[in-house]
């Protein structure tokens, strides 16, 4: 593994960086050596419609699909989940207009050099999820949570990675992209409210009390990005155990959460399974990803999986995805859950900052830390 230096400029503290580092570590290994987890071929499909239900035993039974899924795949998708298909549909014009209509000086403008928090515009190459190993061909608007985006308005406490610092997007004018910010918050206020949702059924899933996570997402770290995939330059099909040389996006772990990726009707999405098959995620019609990410498996003492993924477009058309990286408060330090600790099953991992930890796995996807 390369080793890779603490980032002089901004303060870390040792067990997020430690904990980052050993994450990076991790992803080698996975991509180097099987796991002796079952190998899986498949992805489950949940129908949410009846965790709406007042009825808590409806809400029980989606809610241990959820735990079937956490622990096996570490991956599902969700039907039924609520959001208006013409807002989905909405958001992914959105996208396709952001790249091609806004001209590159405004993207230059609002470059994610010019930000501590790896806001606005990112151009191909430029970070990249595993330690530059390859070129990734991706381009992406990133932004994160703010409270005139959160239909609930939130507690008015939100801060940064850092615990610190106020909001910090970086956006697009009205001038230069008429209606972006409106159109962003529309998709945005329903997918917040959707992770919030899902948040609460993961703690049924977890054997705890279904508010139990509440008080921890009142002002959540809710980082998003609009992903554009240029068409392959060759086109090949999936090749389940090789490595492919045109890489949209490396091969990682998510860092937060959870994920809930919306992709268009282009496949590119692959999930590495315990025997190092590469399995496709090709989008399901109306259905959003969901993947646990490295915070909530270490919440979970590993319990819950955390799946190595990657995105090579195998197609001759661009491909547009939308993750949201759902994370509690940023100012949270957890332990391990309660219900996931045992005399046999000590907790593996130390307390842990949310944002803290979030913004040391980000440091080290650009060539330093302040670009
Ligand atoms: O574009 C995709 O399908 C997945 C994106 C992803 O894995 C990520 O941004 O972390
Ligand atoms: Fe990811």
């Amino acid at each position: 593994m390369v080793a890779v230096a603490p980032i002089p400029h901004q303060h870390s503290d040792k067990t997020s960086l430690k904990a980052a580092l050993e994450a990076q570590e991790y992803l080698q290994s996975r991509l180097t050596t099987q796991s002796e987890a079952p190998a899986f071929r498949s992805i489950p499909i949940i129908d949410l419609t009846k965790s709406f239900s007042s009825s808590i035993a409806d809400r029980q039974a989606v809610a241990q699909e959820i735990n079937e899924a956490c622990t096996k795949v570490g991956f599902f998708y969700i039907t039924g989940h609520g959001i208006p298909k013409e807002v989905c549909d909405g958001v992914l014009k959105l996208a396709h207009r952001f790249f091609h209509e806004l001209a590159q000086e405004s993207k230059e403008a609002i470059h994610m050099k010019q930000n501590d928090y790896f806001r606005g515009y990112e151009p191909a190459a430029f970070s990249s999820v595993n330690n530059f190993t390859s070129k990734e061909t991706k381009e992406a608007f990133n932004w994160g949570y703010e409270s005139g985006l959160d239909p609930t308005g939130g507690d008015g406490k939100y801060v940064e990675l850092d615990g610190k610092s106020e909001a910090v997007n970086l956006w697009p004018s009205e001038k230069d992209l008429p209606g972006f910010y409106q159109g962003i918050a529309k998709y945005y206020g329903h997918v917040l409210q959707l992770a919030r949702h899902l948040f609460r059924l993961f703690a049924l899933s977890l054997a705890l009390p279904e508010d139990y996570f509440d008080p921890l997402m009142t002002h959540p770290g809710g980082i998003a990005r609009l992903i554009r995939y240029p068409p392959a330059t060759n086109p090949k099909p999936l090749s389940e155990l090789n490595e492919d040389e045109e890489i949209g996006l490396g091969a990682h772990t998510d860092y937060e959460c959870f994920t809930l990726l919306l992709q268009d009707s282009n496949q590119g999405l692959e999930i590495l399974s315990p025997d190092n098959h590469w399995i496709s995620a090709a989008p399901v019609d109306g259905g959003i990803v969901v993947n646990v990410a490295d915070f909530l498996m270490r919440w979970t003492n590993g319990i819950y999986k955390s799946t190595v993924h990657r995105v090579v477009n195998r197609t001759d058309r661009e491909r547009y995805s939308i993750p949201l990286f759902f994370s509690i408060n940023y100012d949270e330090t957890v332990e391990t859950l309660p219900s996931c600790v045992t005399e046999g099953n000590p907790s593996k991992f130390p307390p842990i900052t949310a944002g803290r930890y979030v913004l040391d796995r980000l440091n080290l996807t650009v060539k330093t830390g302040k670009y």
